[in-house]
């Protein structure tokens, strides 16, 4: 399958190595359009030689090609949000994972009825479980 990982760039790069263990574990079965964000050279300032402009409708042409949008929520991220509105436009099936460690997950998020699968975990390899699982549903 097609999977557009999304988290949080701009809004924090604390989570970077949990980004990448994620993808790394989805890349076994999958191919992860968005790989550079589990990158560690990726700074706060994101791929700051790339147009925003061209940021931005790369990152869509990708969302629409997926088959499923999986974002890592736990650090709020402008961006990620509006990743997550944008799969709901598409129809795209949505996971999201948060860990529960304190952050609350937005309520524009929660509260959304488009997105059904919502999980929260503390431990990557708990993520992984959760991913196989719903990965073979899908
Ligand atoms: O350099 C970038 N490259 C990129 O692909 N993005 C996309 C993918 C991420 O899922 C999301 C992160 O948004 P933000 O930077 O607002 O945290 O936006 C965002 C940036 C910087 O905003």
């Amino acid at each position: 399958m097609k999977i557009y990982f999304a988290a949080s760039i701009r809004g924090g790069r604390n989570d970077v190595e949990i980004y990448k263990e994620l993808i790394n574990y989805l890349k076994n079965d999958h191919q992860v359009l968005t790989e550079h964000i589990g990158d560690y050279n990726l700074s706060i300032q994101g791929q700051n030689q790339l147009k925003d402009s061209f940021i931005r409708n790369r990152d869509i042409d990708w969302l629409k090609q997926s088959d499923i949008v999986i974002a890592e929520a736990t650090n709020p991220s402008l961006g990620v949000g509006y990743e997550l509105a944008m799969a709901e436009r598409l129809n795209k099936p949505v996971i999201v994972l948060h860990r529960s460690n304190g952050t609350q997950l937005s309520a524009m998020i929660a509260g959304t009825e488009y997105f059904t699968k919502i999980f929260e975990y503390q431990t990557v390899e708990e993520a992984e479980k959760i991913l196989g699982k719903e990965l073979k549903r899908s």
